[in-house]
């Protein structure tokens, strides 16, 4: 019995060759991943959907314009909304999750926003009186909602929103207004030709006074006409480079007024007389991006992993060059360089997915303490998230561009699905907060932690290894010292020689008299790199203890290989670091590469089995070259086929533009 449970007739021999060689049970890694019943669950719903054509696409979503493509999606929202339930428990997030990936692919489900900022922020927010009258209807989707909070002037500095809700004792009533152009409402998803209502973030005047940005629910369409309400401009703000199923907008409060109980009053509280109460913590209202910060992780997680899964499995079926003369030519899967390319995606993938269960529970647990007015963590929380969110975007962008590139032509083709993934991932470099800034607030935090510690006052569990000093050499090769823990090791140190080397560096420059605004910007490229060192470190040993939890020894031992080549890579990748300080020299990070090539070797067996055991449906990858039988050739060639250009023999544009000037050329002669 192969321990590669998706092998089938009829595949390429090719791959089929790969699936053969598997040593660990694939199965078993889908249900490590997802758990007993989901990872059944997910093969069932992803059956189901194949036999529902109003959940499939007619075509490849690539060969329509943007307004096809928003309809084409709406429809399918509503046949997901109306015969969903028959498919998968809705009350799963889990299975509800996956229906969406299966049915919506890369630019993920069409109302996102309503369920992951409007719903999060009104669920966080709105008091028990508020939440009972708004959430059951929002449930129900008798209305739609978005998060309207980014301005075209400007959606980083906060502080600086320049919308207004200004109260109105007499009528008990806010008055929202979009005072300047650059107050306009900009980029939120679902508010351009879908929302009903918005969360809207404006600053709260009270008697002249600003009380800062707050949270308001506003009517913008009718529910019944989805004209705009009164006082309203609403519109979406064109084509992006990614997400063009989604309709993100702009908006315009002229003077709107809403009753005062429209104010999400869970944390901050405006009295009918017109008394502030402010909340527990100044940063309450920023909840809803704490949600997707910590959700959105997952999320990067699983491109990449559709990334690696196109890229490994085409690997093996493309044939190009020999590596000895004679022999014939090799799967390109066979170089090295490609291994290094695609298993270190692979590696960050794992590391990612798995890490990001670890922050949804984190999350929840805090998030519930912080509903109930414990707000100790809460700086731990969004110092994690922070950075949590920068590195994981923008390290998962690294990879899927490396998993795209490592498919040659092919990859820069739309049929690889690859351009799509990247497009849509890449944003979350810049949503819930562009990631330099991102990087400078977990700075920020672990500045602190240095100073505490030279102060003699605790630190939180995050930062403890920065106290720990004698953590001075590299130990790899040293006997009793295995290779995860001299790495791990080595992680700790470069991220606390870097973030006590740029706080000295803060504090020299403010003891000279520069101002702490001054000297922070002095320094910032170094304090995003600290910010950086210190997630990776955290990365890295989440993972660690969550393969080390794993009970099943083979797979136990399959997601050791993973770890380990990513605790390599990390580790060469910022190896500069190691230097400073003469913590290593330049054998003992010799030794680390050995030890990475090493891994590649040794994962490359398995490297279709690993993907397989991801578990994405050929449905959801809409990949001709990630296919799971692995019959590229004929299929790529029945995608431009298919495309519209194709449609006539004689494209219409060129009976109309070229041919008359090569006639006209012609009569020239
Ligand atoms: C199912 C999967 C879901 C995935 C998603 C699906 C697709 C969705 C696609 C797109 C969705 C995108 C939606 C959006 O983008 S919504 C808009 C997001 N906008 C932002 O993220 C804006 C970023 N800016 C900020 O967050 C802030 O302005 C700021 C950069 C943090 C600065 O804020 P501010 O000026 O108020 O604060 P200070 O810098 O002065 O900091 C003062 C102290 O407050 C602490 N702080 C800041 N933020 C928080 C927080 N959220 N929680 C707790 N504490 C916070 C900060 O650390 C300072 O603390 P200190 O102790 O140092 O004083
Ligand atoms: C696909 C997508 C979906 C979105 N959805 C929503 C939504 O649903 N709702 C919503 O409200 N918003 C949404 N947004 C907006 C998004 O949250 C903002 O674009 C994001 O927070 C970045 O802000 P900005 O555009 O003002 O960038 P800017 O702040 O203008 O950034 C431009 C450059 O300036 C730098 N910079 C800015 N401030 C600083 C600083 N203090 N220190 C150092 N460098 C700095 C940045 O690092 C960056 O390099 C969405 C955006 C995208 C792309």
């Amino acid at each position: 019995m192969p321990l590669n449970h998706l092998i089938r007739d009829g595949d390429n021999p090719d791959i089929t060759e790969e699936r053969q060689k598997a040593t660990f049970s694939t199965e078993e890694l889908a249900i490590e991943i997802y758990g007993e019943p989901l990872a059944q669950r997910r093969r069932e719903i992803s059956a189901e959907v194949l036999k529902r054509p109003e959940l499939l696409d007619d075509c490849p979503h690539v060969f329509l314009d943007r307004t096809t493509k928003v309809e084409n999606s709406m429809k399918k929202t509503v046949a997901v909304m109306e015969k969903g339930s028959e498919i998968c428990d809705f009350t799963s997030r889990e299975e509800l999750g996956h229906l969406v990936c299966e049915v919506f692919g890369d630019d993920g489900f069409p109302l996102s926003i309503h369920f992951v900022m409007f719903l999060p922020a009104i669920q966080g927010q709105a008091d028990d009186e508020q939440a009972e009258q708004w959430i059951p209807r929002a449930m129900r989707l008798e209305f739609i909602g978005t998060y309207a909070q980014t301005e075209l002037g400007h959606g980083t500095n906060l502080r600086a929103l320049e919308t207004t809700a200004t109260y109105d004792k007499r009528t008990q009533e806010f008055i929202l207004h979009t005072p300047t152009v650059s107050a306009y409402k900009w980029w939120p998803g679902n508010l351009g030709k879908t929302a009903n209502y918005v969360i809207a973030n404006a600053q709260l005047y009270i008697d002249g006074k600003s009380h800062g940005p707050h949270n308001f629910l506003v009517q913008i369409r009718d529910e019944n006409t989805h004209q705009p309400m009164p006082g309203i401009t609403v519109g979406d703000i064109g084509p992006k480079f990614g997400l063009n199923t989604n309709d993100n907008g702009f908006l315009r409060f002229d003077h709107v007024r809403i009753p005062r109980r429209n104010m999400l009053m869970r944390h901050s509280k405006v009295s009918a007389d017109g008394v502030y109460s402010p909340p527990v913590h100044p940063k309450l209202s920023y909840g809803a991006m704490i949600f997707v910060r910590a959700t959105m992780i997952r999320m990067l997680a699983h491109v990449v992993l559709k990334a690696a899964t196109i890229a490994i499995r085409y690997s093996c079926v493309r044939r190009q060059g020999e590596i000895k003369t004679g022999n014939g030519e090799v799967k390109i899967l066979e170089y090295q360089t490609q291994q290094h390319r695609l298993f270190t995606a692979l590696a960050r993938g794992f590391a990612y997915r798995l890490v990001g269960d670890e922050v949804k529970n984190l999350y929840e647990k805090i998030a519930e303490e912080v509903k109930h007015g414990n707000v100790e963590q809460l700086a731990d929380l969004h110092a994690l998230l922070s950075g949590m969110k920068s590195i994981v975007s923008y390290d998962s962008g690294k990879a899927i561009e490396q998993c795209r590139m490592a498919c040659g032509g092919h990859g820069y083709s739309h049929a690889s699905g690859i351009p799509e993934m990247y497009a849509v991932e890449i944003a979350g470099c810049t949503y819930e907060g562009e990631n330099m800034v991102m990087l400078q607030q977990q700075a920020r935090y672990l500045v602190k932690g240095i100073h505490r510690l030279a102060h003699g006052e605790e630190l939180s569990t995050m930062l403890q290894y920065l106290a720990n000093t004698s953590n001075n050499k590299f130990r790899i090769g040293e006997s009793g010292v295995d290779l995860e823990n001299a790495l791990i090791l080595a992680l700790e140190y470069i991220a606390r020689s870097t973030i006590e080397r740029v706080t000295a560096r803060l504090d020299s420059l403010q003891n000279k008299g520069l101002s702490a605004e001054n000297a922070w910007n002095e320094n910032a490229v170094e304090l995003t790199r600290a910010s950086r060192t210190h997630t990776r470190l955290w990365i890295a040993r989440c993972f660690r203890d969550r393969v080390h939890r794993i009970e099943n020894h083979a797979i136990r031992s399959a997601l050791t290989d993973i770890l380990e080549l990513f605790l390599t890579y990390e580790v060469v990748d910022m190896s500069q670091y190691l230097y400073q300080g003469g913590y290593a020299n330049s054998d003992q990070v010799a030794q680390v590469k050995d030890a990475m090539y090493k891994l590649l070797e040794k994962i490359r067996p398995n490297a279709v089995s690993y993907v397989d055991a991801y578990e994405v449906s050929d449905t959801e990858l809409r990949s001709v070259l990630g296919r799971r039988d692995g019959n590229v050739y004929d299929n790529l060639l029945k995608w431009a086929k298919s495309n519209p250009l194709n449609r006539t023999e004689v494209l219409p544009a060129v009976e109309k533009h070229l041919m008359p000037m090569m006639l006209a050329a012609k009569s020239k002669l």
